[in-house]
């Protein structure tokens, strides 16, 4: 009970000095205050043909050509087997194909293959993560994520919240019932594990912004296991005083299936599974399986859930100049 105590305490002592929202950073001040910092958002895209191009034109609009606050967009066509890169290409973004980002390396897959990728296509000292399944995008989504970046050197990673509606199949939206893997996952392993990050409104979220520097400090989990690592992996590189959030309003993305979200919560688990072997918190006896049953109406399947993980960038960097 101490620790939950101490740890809540903790918590209360930090959401407010390092909670803000996107209002209090207007892309026209961040100006001045972006000096000769560069930024680059980086878009991870899969099959997102129908809403890829919508996000890069609003950025592309607002924060390129109105104001010259983002210096380079790019998409990571994520293997898609549609026109996502079309698209992308039409609306003004650089798009790089994941497989050959490093392609002297064997491909990994997944989203936290194609952010890694992505870090390492790209060029801004600041680094902004955004899905491109988003609808309603709007460009203070970027420029509420760099303001505590571009005004505060303290802070090296700032997360996206946001009310968080859900619109199943019925076409039915309900209000705040989004985020399932987070609250039924993410934020339970969180409280047991790293009490210190249960402030984070929405840990899993896909919006985030960091610099480059530190990017390139930390591993990347693959497939959907990246945000969960990179939020406990932050938390022990730059500590709790160097992260903050802001408050973006209303996240609308496409859905996935329960099913879906099942091997995605399997990623999860494994993830933090392997974050508490290494702070050496659980013993390494039996490691945990990744072979998953799953029960659905056509049948039963066998899925693997099985995560890997590409190493600090730097560290390649390094090995790269030995060699
Ligand atoms: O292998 C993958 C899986 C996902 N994504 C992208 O990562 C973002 C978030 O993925 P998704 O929408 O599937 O996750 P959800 O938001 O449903 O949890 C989206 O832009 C996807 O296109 C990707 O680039 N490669
Ligand atoms: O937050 C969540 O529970 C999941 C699923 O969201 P929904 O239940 O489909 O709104 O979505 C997030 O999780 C993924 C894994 O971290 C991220 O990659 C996605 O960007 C994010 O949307």
């Amino acid at each position: 009970m101490e620790t939950d105590l101490r740890a809540l305490a903790r918590v209360q002592e930090w959401y407010g000095p390092h909670s803000s929202t996107a209002a209090e950073w207007p892309a026209d001040a961040l100006i001045l205050a972006k000096g000769s910092t560069t930024i680059s958002v980086v878009l991870p895209a899969r099959d997102e043909e129908l809403t890829v191009g919508d996000i890069v034109r609003e950025i592309r609009r607002e924060l390129v050509e109105r104001l010259p606050l983002v210096d380079e967009i790019l998409v990571v066509d994520s293997n898609s087997t549609d026109a996502t890169a079309e698209r992308a290409r039409e609306a003004g973004a650089r798009v790089v194909a994941q497989n050959q980002v490093l392609s002297h390396l064997p491909p990994l897959t997944g989203k936290g293959e194609a952010l890694w990728k992505g870090l390492a296509a790209s060029s801004g000292d600041i680094v902004v993560f955004v899905d491109a399944d988003l609808r309603d995008f709007s460009a203070h989504f970027v420029s509420g994520l760099v303001g505590p970046l571009l005004t505060d050197p303290d802070i090296h990673f700032v997360k996206g919240m946001y009310e968080r509606p859900f619109t199943g199949e019925d076409g039915v939206m309900r209000r705040g019932a989004g985020g399932r893997v987070t609250e039924l996952v993410a934020r339970p392993l969180l409280t047991m594990f790293w009490p210190e990050l249960a402030g984070f409104a929405q840990p899993l979220g896909g919006e985030y912004a960091a610099r480059r520097e530190v990017l390139e400090q930390v591993p990347f989990v693959t497939e959907y296991g990246v945000e969960f690592g990179l939020l406990v992996d932050f938390l022990q590189l730059v500590g709790l005083d160097a992260m903050a959030q802001v408050d973006l309003g209303t996240r609308t993305h496409t859905h996935q299936s329960v099913a879906a979200l099942g091997r995605m919560a399997g990623q999860i688990m494994l993830t933090a599974w392997s974050r508490l072997e290494r702070q050496g918190r659980v013993l390494p006896a039996d490691p945990p399986g990744h072979t998953m049953l799953q029960f659905g109406l056509e049948g039963v399947d066998l899925v693997d859930v099985a995560v890997a993980e590409r190493p600090p960038l730097a560290s390649l960097v390094l090995e790269e100049d030995v060699a």
